[in-house]
């Protein structure tokens, strides 16, 4: 009989996304398959990203070059928040399967599911799993899984550039991530992470910019601390609970 806690601690250790620990977050990672089984609802969300092979000519604004060789797919929601495509898993509210593999199978269903019903797009396609979490202390109420998918360039061409239209009232843009952050140290991905985002989609945009080395640490955790000091600004009172609050919706 397969043993699924070294299924699972397998694939945790080969795919999961590096930690931000300097964000402060409300949110729990989750490795153990048996406190996941438990949890009442399961939502799962997809990362599209892609990397143009050749160097692209960069476009040049201002003062500098950007440099967009890789793109990152993000949606604005209905509520105006940013996310990515996916949503609850309706299938595991009933029944947990007792193996890991057989889990996330089920889990990758859904968010191809959820990636057509949205986009279009992606019913046959094998997210890669990268980590899973929970809102603090409501480990049995809901854990959210994230994957990441791969897209040519031309599929994300004909995705961002409205050609593959979303057919769901739930979606009302698609934007690409700035990943850079211009001369003043402010416009880009800084001025970007001040937006509102849905659940933890925040952690799971930075956690997956350094899992594949998009961008250094030092440059993530720079723009992560240029946001907090605009929300700040904007709104005043305590940091660290404002940013939980654009990033918890829960
Ligand atoms: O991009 C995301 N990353 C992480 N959590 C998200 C994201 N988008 C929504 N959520 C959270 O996931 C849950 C499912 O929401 P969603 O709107 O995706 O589901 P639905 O489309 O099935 O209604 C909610 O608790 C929501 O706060």
């Amino acid at each position: 009989m397969m043993d699924n806690t070294k299924v699972l601690e397998e694939e945790t250790s080969s795919t999961s996304a590096h930690k931000c620990p300097w964000m402060p977050t409300s949110y729990v990672d989750c490795t153990d398959f048996e406190l996941m089984k438990k949890a009442k609802i399961h939502a799962a969300h997809v990362l599209l990203w892609s990397r143009d092979e050749k160097p692209v000519s960069p476009y040049h604004y201002d003062d500098i070059e950007l440099p967009m060789q890789t793109k990152i797919l993000m949606q604005v929601r209905f509520d105006g928040s940013f996310g990515f495509p996916g949503g609850f898993v309706d299938e595991l509210e009933s029944k947990v399967p007792s193996s890991f593999p057989k889990f996330l199978e089920l889990l990758q269903q859904g968010v191809c599911r959820e990636l057509f019903e949205e986009m279009g797009f992606g019913r046959d396609t094998s997210p890669s799993y990268v980590y899973s979490c929970h809102p603090a202390g409501r480990e049995k109420d809901v854990m959210l899984h994230f994957f990441m998918f791969q897209l040519t360039p031309s599929q994300m061409k004909a995705i961002s550039w409205g050609s593959i239209i979303s057919t769901s009232d739930e979606v009302v843009g698609l934007s690409l991530v700035p990943l850079y952050t211009m001369k003043d140290g402010i416009r880009g991905l800084p001025t970007f992470l001040t937006n509102s985002f849905a659940g933890n989609a925040v952690e799971q945009l930075l956690r997956c910019i350094l899992k594949q080395g998009f961008l250094s640490e030092v440059e993530v955790r720079k723009a992560t601390e240029v946001a907090f000091k605009i929300l700040k600004k904007r709104g005043g009172g305590d940091l660290k609970f404002e940013f939980q609050s654009h990033t918890h919706i829960l």
